[in-house]
């Protein structure tokens, strides 16, 4: 059979850096495949230069056996290419329909795209109302937002750009339902992601990248999550170890913190307490939007909170803004990463300076020394493995995994009494998510208390010591990690087990 796709030689060099050299493969009709590689591999270049958002400097592409060179995404959208992106662009304050009308070429009168977005809706199994507010709905159901925006573009070639990342176990079936029905329709799914085991149960084929180049194709079927792994990094994988020994005295603690959220469409927190000890790694599980981004404001100070509520060694800190904390060895690596965890146009060097000017003593005498700074920054690059041409190079050029490893690393490089984390591997690939997860274990070992915030149970599972669930801006009581099996911590996400013994609605 022909295939729907093909690349010939694809060739796209930024500076410093050849980001795709001469890739070539095949997607066939119907097939779900794969794209793999570590952070900056060029996954994303690849699946840019094919919507028409990058431009190849050289090779060619053919669509259905005819040649395919979008000059712009509209061009690729109507050849039959649809995306969906790792980060969602939608209108919180719009619903569901508008926002799917202003992703369109030509939209139909509004109560007859409602129609439509209902029939697709349950056609493919992704319930979605289209008037409710998208403010809000939960990241799994802005995900369906996008995907019925393509879908109602029957297209032929669905991109998918680490999908699962912001989605539950139960989202994630219900996404792979779909992404199987589709194929049964003869439709062609691109699909990037880190999560090797994922591959392995939804996809037919898989190309892996290394530095741009393509380095291997397999049926992901055959292959265990291991071997991809090494075939995407070359070598082979270091798992965390973890020294066991008994946490210490209490460093961070939260008292009865209670929040309003801070905008419309945030969670508040209610009477949430908690206790980090020196040594231990504190895990907080919980689907996104339960009061993560609340509880992290809270604690880097970006929110003040009553001054006895949070305490750090028993001195309360809850008035202090971040500058003091970090002073005092508080240092927090926010989620989103381009926007607020960094300054997207700033170098790594003023990136560095950032955060690190007060512990890693940036300045002197009130001036910037930014020579210090660029050391800083070197430092980071060079001990976290981040893949740039240097630390002049803008935050934004980064692939996403490498300035995730940027900014957990500068963090981690600031010695913190206490750290903390929310999503400190999100898009990083299995070998740099290993080596950030040892260097979060290095630090409690070394006397920290760690706060990790994460999404992936995976995750938790490794590292952390504790465990407790955040649910509607509640925390249940924390559990020894080692003592909770699967269906506890399922349970404690539902909001069972809370401390109020509250049920969530
Ligand atoms: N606009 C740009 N300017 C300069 N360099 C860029 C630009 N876009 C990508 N790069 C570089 O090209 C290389 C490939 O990046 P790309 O984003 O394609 O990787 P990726 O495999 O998608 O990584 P990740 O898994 O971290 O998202 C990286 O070294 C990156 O820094």
């Amino acid at each position: 059979m022909s295939p729907l796709f093909s690349a010939n030689g694809l060739t796209k060099a930024y500076p410093g850096v050849i980001a795709n050299e001469d890739v070539s493969f095949e997607i066939g009709t119907g097939e779900i495949h794969a794209l793999l590689g570590e952070n900056g591999a060029g996954k994303s270049t690849l699946v840019k230069t094919i919507y028409g958002l990058v431009k190849p400097d050289s090779g060619e592409m053919t669509l259905n056996g005819a040649p395919f060179a979008p000059p712009e995404p509209r061009a690729a959208r109507s050849a039959g290419v649809a995306m969906v992106f790792q980060h969602f662009s939608l209108f919180e304050a719009l619903d569901v329909a508008e926002n799917v009308a202003l992703g369109m070429e030509n939209p139909p009168k509004p109560r007859a795209l409602a129609q439509r977005i209902s029939e697709v809706s349950a056609a493919y199994g992704l319930p979605l109302d289209p008037h409710r507010t998208v403010g809000d709905l939960s990241a799994g159901e802005r995900q369906r937002v996008e995907i019925i925006r393509c879908l109602l573009q029957d297209p032929r070639l669905l991109i998918m750009d680490e999908p699962t990342s912001v989605l539950t176990p139960q989202e994630v079936d219900t996404l792979f339902a779909t992404l199987n029905r589709l194929k049964s329709e003869g439709t062609s799914i691109l699909y990037i992601s880190h999560k090797l085991e994922e591959i392995r149960a939804l996809c037919d084929a898989a190309t892996i990248l290394r530095r741009g180049k393509v380095v291997g194709r397999c049926d992901p079927r055959e292959s265990s999550a291991r071997e991809l792994a090494e075939m995407m990094v070359g070598t082979a994988l270091h798992r965390p170890e973890r020294d066991i020994t008994p946490p210490g005295a209490p460093v961070l603690e939260v008292m009865n913190l209670t929040l309003p959220p801070a905008s419309a469409f945030g969670t508040a927190l209610k009477d949430v307490s908690l206790t980090v000890r020196s040594g231990e790694v504190f895990g907080i599980g919980g689907v996104a939007g339960n009061g993560q981004d609340e509880l992290m404001a809270a604690l880097s100070g970006e929110r003040r909170t009553d001054h006895a509520a949070i305490c750090l060694d028993g001195a309360g800190i809850g008035a202090l803004p971040p500058r003091d904390r970090r002073a005092l060895g508080i240092c927090s690596a926010p989620e989103e990463r381009l926007g607020h965890a960094a300054a997207p146009d700033m170098s790594l060097t003023q990136n560095a300076m950032l955060t690190g000017a007060e512990r890693r003593e940036l300045t002197r005498g009130g001036f910037l020394n930014w020579g210090k700074s660029r050391e800083f920054a070197e430092e980071v690059i060079e001990r976290f493995d981040v893949r740039t041409p240097g630390p002049e190079e803008a935050a934004r050029a980064l692939s996403g995994g490498n300035l995730q490893k940027f900014v957990v690393g500068r963090e981690i490089l600031q010695s913190p009494r206490v750290l903390i984390v929310n999503q400190p591997t999100w898009g990083v690939d299995a070998a740099a998510a290993a080596a950030i997860r040892q260097a979060l274990l290095d630090l409690a070992a070394g006397g920290a208390a760690v706060l990790v915030i994460s999404q992936d149970l995976d995750e938790l599972m490794e590292i952390a010591t504790s465990f407790a669930a955040l649910n509607a801006g509640r925390l249940s009581e924390p559990h020894p990690m080692t003592e909770l099996s699967l269906d506890d911590i399922g349970l404690m996400l539902g909001g069972m087990g809370a401390e109020t013994g509250e049920t969530a609605a």
